[in-house]
């Protein structure tokens, strides 16, 4: 299960208006990525254009062999029934309650009887941890329990790849930490792969397989986690860290006489690279290394206390929740 998404010199304009333009990464099957960039450069746009509810000026993205780009109506179709998506706000129909929601997709893709759609709603109702509040409207639930009811409702297809725009926005920490162990604990059960759009910066350091940052109308970097986090170049160490000292301003990049003015100023350490989340269900990540693995194959030396917990990494089951507790609070 889980395919991968091979995007080839993709550019996105509206009218005059480059979004962004040559972009190339691949997302690999059954990995997560998550793609970050300040507000308005396009990661909603690039999530839309990879499902084909927006076309690409240019370039390519090859799913199981099909280009998305330049398909037919009839393939987008077929090639669409991958995809599942968890929206910012869930996107729930507020007059229905989580049970008819979450069977929707079921009522209108497939000719499936009544019991068979109950037993696949409550197995994904289950999956997120809702059982029980199936006859609950949307109104009458917390934010992070419609998130987890969206996502319920983007798994009910199986989906090979799963898209979250912008999944913890309006969450607290303690639900973002708890969505993001989910997502985790998800990842490792269904291993279709995820493609998640953030701000949240925790979550990029600890979930992902990979990082990508749209900075400027371009992809600046797309790699390992490692390689992200280990990084001094400006625009991703600034992102990355949270900083005002950088080329990135208050709404856009700054300018010659901005960056002339801090060029003096020393930039803080870059911080320790925490542990990745690691699945709570026992089950590894599918390409889950030695913390360092990376760094140490290319040569980086990683900020100082990096991968360190307090408490052993564990690689077996049993004892993966306690770390991940860790990693997710880091
Ligand atoms: N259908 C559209 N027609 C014209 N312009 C659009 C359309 N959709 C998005 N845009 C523009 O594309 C740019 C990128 O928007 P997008 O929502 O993808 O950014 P984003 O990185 O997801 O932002 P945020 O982090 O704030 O959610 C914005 O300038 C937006 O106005």
């Amino acid at each position: 299960m889980g395919v991968e998404i091979k995007v080839e010199h993709l550019s996105k304009s509206f009218g005059k208006q480059l979004i962004w333009g040559d972009v190339t990464l691949t997302v690999p099957a059954g990995e997560i990525c998550v793609m970050l960039g300040p507000s308005g450069t396009g990661k909603s746009v690039f999530l839309k254009t990879l499902i084909g509810l927006l076309k690409p000026d240019q370039g390519s993205i090859i799913i199981e062999g099909t280009d998305i780009a330049s398909c037919s109506e009839k393939e987008l179709y077929e090639i669409r029934k991958l995809f599942g998506v968890l929206f910012q706000d869930g996107a729930m129909f507020g007059s229905m309650n989580l049970y008819d929601n979450v069977a929707f997709p079921l009522r209108e893709h497939t000719k499936k009887s009544e019991s068979e759609i109950r037993s696949i709603v409550m197995e994904k109702m289950d999956l997120v941890g809702l059982l029980g509040a199936e006859d609950k409207l949307p109104g009458e639930i917390s934010g992070g329990m419609r998130k987890r009811a969206g996502l319920a409702r983007a798994l009910v297809l199986d989906p090979e790849i799963v898209l979250f725009d912008e999944p913890d926005s309006g969450l607290d920490p303690v639900r973002t930490a708890f969505l993001n162990q989910l997502i985790v604990d998800l990842n490792a059960q269904i291993d279709a792969t995820f493609l998640i759009v953030t701000h949240d910066i925790n979550t990029a350091r600890t979930v992902p397989d990979n990082i990508g940052l749209l900075y400027h109308k371009h992809l600046a970097m797309f790699g390992p986690r490692e390689m992200l986090l280990s990084s001094e170049e400006p625009v991703v160490r600034q992102f990355l860290n949270a900083q005002r000292v950088g080329p990135i301003g208050m709404s856009e990049e700054k300018d010659a006489d901005e960056l002339a003015a801090e060029a003096d100023q020393e930039l803080p350490p870059l911080p320790p690279i925490p542990l990745q989340l690691e699945p709570s269900n026992g089950i590894p990540r599918r390409s889950q290394r030695e913390p360092g693995a990376w760094c140490r194959e290319h040569g980086m030396t990683p900020p100082p206390h990096s991968f360190k917990s307090d408490v052993a990494t564990p690689r077996t089951s049993g004892s993966t929740e306690k770390s991940g507790r860790t990693a997710a609070t880091a």
